[in-house]
Formats: structure tokens, sequence, C-alpha cells
């Protein structure tokens, strides 16, 4: 790949007091804001120190205190598939749009920059996927632009085989990047204890 490729990360958040619902049973609503908040600004930090990643986006109903010169794209309130949706039609028709978008969850507290770097590099006409620790969900996606400007998102059940089969529908080739920092997202209270470097629960 190019040294002077574009790559762009875009990142969705939850609208605040929504996030981490399954850890209510846990954590307070306000441990959770605060977890949600530190997780946040961990993958942000992230994408900033990546080498490969030239500008970070958000999307969902605010930025959770992130710098103002982060951009923010209002989502239409439908769930995680139609805010990206309507983010990548966005940035796909942007002024200097990007030539591969990062869309990383913002739930991942062991990402380091590193891993972002690995994900930007898959070969041309390939989608890079980064699977959870159960090899079903997927936690990071690398879009090639334009080739994937229609790439339909399949958050939900097994999106990581349908995230590949839509690679498929495209005609692209997928690789599967694998790195313990992607892998590592928080979503049961059993996963907490890989929060520990962003966030200490107080009890
Ligand atoms: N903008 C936006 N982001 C979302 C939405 N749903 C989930 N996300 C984000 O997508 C990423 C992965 O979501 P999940 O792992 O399900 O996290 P979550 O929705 O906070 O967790 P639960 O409430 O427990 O399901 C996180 O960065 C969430 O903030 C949504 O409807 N809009
Ligand atoms: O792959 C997915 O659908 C997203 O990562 C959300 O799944 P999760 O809530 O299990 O992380």
């Amino acid at each position: 790949m190019s040294v002077s490729a574009n790559i762009w990360a875009l990142i969705p958040i939850k609208a605040r007091g929504q996030g981490k619902s399954r850890l209510a049973v846990t954590l307070s609503d306000a441990e959770r804001d605060a977890l949600v908040d530190a997780m946040l600004r961990h993958v942000v930090d992230a994408a900033a120190d990546a080498k490969t990643v030239a500008r970070t986006v958000l999307v969902g109903p605010s930025r959770h205190g992130m710098d103002a010169g982060i951009p923010l794209i209002d989502e239409p309130g439908s769930g995680l598939n139609d805010a990206l949706a309507k983010a990548l039609d966005e940035i796909s028709n942007a002024r200097g749009r990007p030539d591969r978008l990062i869309v990383i969850a913002a739930d991942l507290p062991c990402v380091t920059a590193l891993d972002l770097d690995l994900l930007a590099e898959a070969p041309h006409g390939t989608i890079a996927i980064a699977p959870d620790r159960h090899g079903t969900g997927t936690n990071a996606l690398c879009l090639p632009l334009p080739e994937a400007a229609g790439f339909r998102f399949h958050y939900g059940t097994d999106s990581a085989a349908r995230h590949r089969e839509e690679a498929e529908r495209l005609g692209l080739s997928v690789e599967t990047i694998l790195s313990e920092g992607l892998e590592k997202d928080i979503d049961e209270p059993s996963d907490l204890v890989d929060a520990g470097q962003v966030y200490t629960i107080k009890h």
C-alpha cells in the first residue's frame, strides 16, 4: 500500500446513557457511562497514534466530550447498521474522501495504534475483518473505497460471517485480522477484566 494512502477511522457511539446495557447487572448507570467514555477515549487515542490514520470521525447522537476537532456525523436513530450506512455514504462522497475506511467499535480497551495500522494494510481489493474473541462478532472492518462504498453492514448475530458474505457480494477478498487488542470487546460482565487498563471499577 502506498504510504500516502488516505485512511480514516469511523467510530460509532451510542447515545449517552444507552451504551453497554448488558453490564447493567454489574455496573450502575454512572459507572457504565464512565466506562463507555473511557473506552471511547482509548479508541480515539489509538486512532490518533496510528501512523496510517489521517482522520477520525464519530457517528452517533453526541460526541461524548471528545474534541470538537473530531467530526460527528448525526445518525438516523434506527440502530448501528443504519448509522454506519449513513456515515459510509457521507464519507464516500466527501471532498478528499479516504482510500480506506476503518470502522472500529468504541468498546475495545486493549486496542493499539499498531492494531489499526495492521488493519489498514490489507492488500488492494480486500476487506479486512477483525472478529471478536468468539469469532462470530465484528469488532473492526477496513473497507477500500470506492470499491466498498456500497457495503451493507450486518452487525447483529454472526456479523463476521455476514460481513464476509458481503465482501463476496461486492467481488472483494477478505483478510481476517486476529489480534488481542481487536478481539477483546467488552460486552458481558465476564469481559470486564479486560477493561482494567482504561477504567477501574470502584467496588
Ligand atoms: N451510533 C451508534 N452506535 C451504536 C449503536 N448501537 C451500538 N453502537 C456502537 O457500536 C459498537 C458496538 O456495539 P455493542 O458492542 O453492541 O455495544 P452497546 O450497544 O453499547 O452494548 P449493549 O447495550 O450491551 O448491547 C459500540 O461502539 C456502540 O457504541 C447505534 O444505534 N448507533
Ligand atoms: O458484531 C457485532 O454485531 C457487533 O460487534 C455487536 O456485537 P456485540 O454486541 O456482541 O459486540
